[in-house]
């Protein structure tokens, strides 16, 4: 099980972003190639091990809406995008994010009090998005049923779950280790 993403994730180029290590992966950045069994799995691995009993799926652009495409199709849950564009729709609320990268303002939309939610995400690395992301959606009083970031990268996951009081489900741990992706773990280990 997940063979496929791991040895797609082993063979991940590394580029740098001024000190941070970049991987770049089919899941993370759509580069290589996505293969639609690795996509298909993924949503999967997603649908068996969380709570489904929500009312949407809630993406981060870019990088969350393939993965929420996936779910959705997986499951008959519709979901909703948090954009990097501003609308200006009644109710928008605007968070700011920060990566160990780069900063950008992100927008959430069409979100009601009390909706039931599954948050996802391709990586949480630094943790930056997932907190900002989290605590906005906390003060629209959405219910976050589950979070996911489906590559766990570092320590951030620790740190969101810390700042945020939620659990965030991730599917393979790695690492960047001397120009090289390392898997630390998956959740079929
Ligand atoms: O835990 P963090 O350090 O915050 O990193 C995780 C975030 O970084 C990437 O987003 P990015 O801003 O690069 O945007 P993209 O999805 O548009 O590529 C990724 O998609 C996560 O949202
Ligand atoms: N693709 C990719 N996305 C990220 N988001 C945060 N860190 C990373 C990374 O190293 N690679």
């Amino acid at each position: 099980m997940l063979e496929e993403v791991k040895k797609s994730l082993e063979a991940s180029p590394i580029v740098k972003k001024g000190d941070y290590n970049y991987f770049v992966n089919p899941i993370s950045d759509g580069v290589p190639t996505m293969k639609p069994s690795m996509l298909r799995e993924l949503a999967n691995v997603v649908k068996e091990h969380v709570d489904m009993d929500i009312d949407k799926i809630v993406a981060i652009e870019a990088m969350g809406i393939h993965l929420a495409t996936a779910l959705s199709l997986a499951t008959d849950i519709p979901f909703v995008i948090i954009r990097k564009r501003q609308y200006g729709l009644e109710g928008e609320k605007e968070i700011s994010q920060k990566t160990g990268y780069g900063s950008s303002k992100l927008y959430i939309n069409d979100l009601k009090e009390g909706e039931k939610i599954l948050l996802i995400d391709d990586v949480v690395s630094t943790g930056g998005t997932l907190i900002s992301t989290l605590n906005a959606l906390k003060e629209l009083n959405i219910d976050i049923k589950a979070a996911v970031a489906v590559i766990e990268k570092g320590e951030g996951k620790k740190l969101v779950e810390k700042e945020t009081g939620i659990p965030i489900f991730s599917v393979v741990k790695l690492d960047v280790i001397d120009g090289k992706v390392v898997i630390e773990k998956t959740i079929a280990d």
